[in-house]
């Protein structure tokens, strides 16, 4: 399959995805190229698949660029990325990695709850600042037993739940539809959910729909001693108004896996210790992103072969 082109519109930071590539495919790493749309014009027509990931994917000017574009298999479950109407319209096939890193998402929820109400980090700053050998830390808050709202009862959702049920924490969700056979509480709209929990997750696909689904008036039915979640998308939570609300006081406190410009983050934020700050990095783990890797490589070999997709989307 040599003589095939795959455009990497990802940086190929993951040595062990672009070795699988390479030792498959002809790989051109758009992120390398000084001039892009020199380098797509040069190798639109050798071009049939697209590797993207959560950052870039392929929006409807660079497949329109891809004369012989077939299929875009994305390193990341999320496709918002990528522009489905138009591959639907084209009959190009998308594929992510779903189900492999959902255990990575769901343990960083938890660990970003644990973070801001033990406040971790800042506790981590006091010993290593030597602030504790003039006192000890100030109380912070308890997790064990607080309710917990999920926007989005998908995969990631329900793997964030059963987690926060060993933590003895009520379950609230809010989804487009009731879920039929699911125990936790359900709320047809995001603003009851948040005034009936003490923390609200983001753990849903970013669509127009779902996009600031977060706004001022959730946020203020959180409350002063709320805190906010999001592995999600950063365009899920409206952000100035994010930063108004804890500087405000009106939230109490946030952790924060995504942002609405990576990996640009507002910088009064950087100042406040109810605060957990972290770089996308829900599925960051070695043991995740090579079975996400393995996922691509199998879906683009799978299209090649003319064998069923392993993860199709469209
Ligand atoms: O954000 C990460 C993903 O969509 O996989």
């Amino acid at each position: 399959m040599e003589s095939i082109g795959v455009l990497m519109t990802c940086p190929p930071n993951f040595p062990y995805l672009v070795e699988e590539l390479e030792k498959r495919f002809t790989l051109y790493k758009l992120q390398n190229a000084p001039d892009k749309t020199h380098f797509i014009n040069s190798h639109k027509n050798s071009i049939r698949a697209v590797v993207g990931n959560a950052g870039f994917g392929a929006d409807a000017e660079l497949i329109d660029q891809l004369p012989k574009l077939e299929i875009v298999s994305s390193f990341s479950v999320g496709l918002d990325k990528v522009d489905l109407p138009k591959c639907k319209e084209k009959r190009i096939r998308v594929t992510n990695t779903p189900d492999v890193l959902t255990n990575d998402v769901a343990d960083l929820a938890i660990g970003l709850m644990l973070a801001v109400l033990r406040r971790l980090c800042e506790s981590d700053r006091y010993v290593r600042s030597g602030k504790w050998k003039k006192g000890d830390y100030k109380l912070t808050t308890k997790f064990t037993g607080k309710s917990v709202g999920i926007i989005g009862l998908g995969r990631i959702g329900m793997a964030i739940a059963t987690r926060a049920e060993a933590f003895s924490c009520p379950i609230s969700y809010y989804a487009r539809t009731e879920k039929p056979d699911v125990k936790y509480r359900y709320y047809p709209s995001v603003i009851e959910l948040a005034a009936n929990c003490q923390i609200l997750v983001v753990a849903c696909a970013l669509t127009e729909e779902t996009h600031h689904i977060v706004n001022r008036e959730v946020m203020n039915a959180l409350g002063p001693k709320g805190v906010l979640i999001n592995i999600g998308r950063g365009p899920h939570v409206d952000e100035p108004e994010l930063v108004s609300a804890l500087l405000e006081g009106r939230l109490g406190g946030a952790g924060l896996d995504v942002f609405e410009d990576e990996p640009n983050v507002p910088e009064p934020l950087f100042g406040l210790e109810n605060v957990v700050l972290l770089p996308h990095v829900g599925s960051g783990t070695v043991e995740t992103r090579k079975a996400m890797a393995d996922l691509v490589v199998g879906n683009l070999e799978a299209h090649f072969f003319k064998k069923p997709l392993l993860t199709p989307v469209v």
